[in-house]
């Protein structure tokens, strides 16, 4: 572990936050829990609105390196990187944000010419990730090596390499570089991981837990719309069967005995079939509203 100036007051906890393509959606996430955060445009180092919460911003694999090594207690990384580094770490949170998938793509041309699969030849594939590469290349029975890229990987075939093994989140990169994909290694997210120390030491752990529910929080609102619905007592038990909820709709009176008012978070994406629905079970006056958090 490298040298600790220790003058300076021992944080609680040693969070990395990425720079880079996870950085938006993180920071995002963080201002929607109401955590803070004070920094300027070249500053690597922000200070956090959470008491005992020392940050640093690093690259992604820098960061699965740091939380290896425990010079670092949490951080976000991608976990794509946490496996090409075979890190230990422990995962307390799949955010879902930045969605990609790691897959093994070859020029449109080559696999034309060969009943759409690869040449059954010695192959050369670029990747940034050697690691699970060599893996694939065993797990596919392939004859092939491997060429380290560090960025621009789509650009190698066909003059430097047969194919590619890289992550792709659109395709369009994929798709400009007349790449096709031939296999999918894994998909990625953005995820909260921790060194495995950290979860034994109650103060830590409870940090930690306390950070991982409040985004959780926020993870599931995002998910979640509020409905609110009026409806007349006759048909109050057909509405309630077609809402689905958390656990019970909150069910009110309302003024002069005249119906009731059902609320409940429902999923978003249910939306398009529960507002006609509960239309057609005798739902009036329906207002949807956005949710900040939900604890359950
Ligand atoms: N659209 C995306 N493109 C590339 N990586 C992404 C994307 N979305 C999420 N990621 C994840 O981000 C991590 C890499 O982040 P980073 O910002 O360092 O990418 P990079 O391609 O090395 O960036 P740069 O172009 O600045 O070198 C990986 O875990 C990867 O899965
Ligand atoms: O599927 P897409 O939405 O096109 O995104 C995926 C591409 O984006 C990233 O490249 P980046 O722009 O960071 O350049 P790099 O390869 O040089 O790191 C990544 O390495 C892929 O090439």
């Amino acid at each position: 572990m490298p040298a600790r100036d220790e003058t300076q007051e021992t944080p609680l906890l040693r969070l990395a936050l990425p720079k880079g393509h996870m950085k938006t959606a993180v920071f995002d996430l963080l201002a929607e829990a109401g955590i803070r955060l004070h920094h300027g445009s070249r500053n690597y180092r922000p200070k956090i609105s959470l008491e005992g919460v020392e940050v640093k911003l690093l690259k992604p694999q820098n960061i699965v390196e740091m939380l290896h090594l425990g010079s670092r207690d949490i951080g976000f990384a991608g976990a794509d990187w946490v496996a090409e580094l075979d890190a230990e770490l422990v995962e307390v949170l799949d955010t879902g944000l930045d969605p990609v998938r790691l897959v093994a793509a070859a020029p449109r041309e080559l696999l034309d010419a060969h009943d759409g699969g690869l040449p059954d030849r010695h192959l050369v594939i670029a990747s940034e990730y050697v690691r699970l590469t060599e893996q694939w290349i065993e797990d596919e029975g392939l004859d092939a090596s491997v060429v380290k890229s560090f960025g621009a990987t789509e650009v190698f075939p066909p003059e430097d390499a047969d194919c590619i093994v890289d992550n792709s989140a659109t395709g369009s990169t994929l798709e400009a570089n007349d790449l096709e994909v031939v296999g999918e290694l894994m998909t990625s997210s953005t995820r909260l991981y921790a060194h495995p120390d950290v979860l034994e030491d109650p103060d830590k752990k409870e940090a930690v837990d306390r950070l991982v529910m409040v985004l959780r929080s926020v993870l599931e609102a995002r998910a979640r719309v509020m409905v609110e619905v009026n409806v007349t007592a006759d048909r109050l038990d057909e509405l309630v069967d077609v809402l689905p909820c958390m656990r019970e709709p909150t069910i009110s009176p309302l003024h002069s005995q005249s119906g009731y008012a059902v609320k409940a978070a429902v999923p978003r994406d249910v939306l398009p079939t529960v507002i006609p629905e509960l239309k057609e079970h005798g739902g009036t006056d329906i207002v949807v509203t956005s949710l900040a958090q939900i604890v359950p």
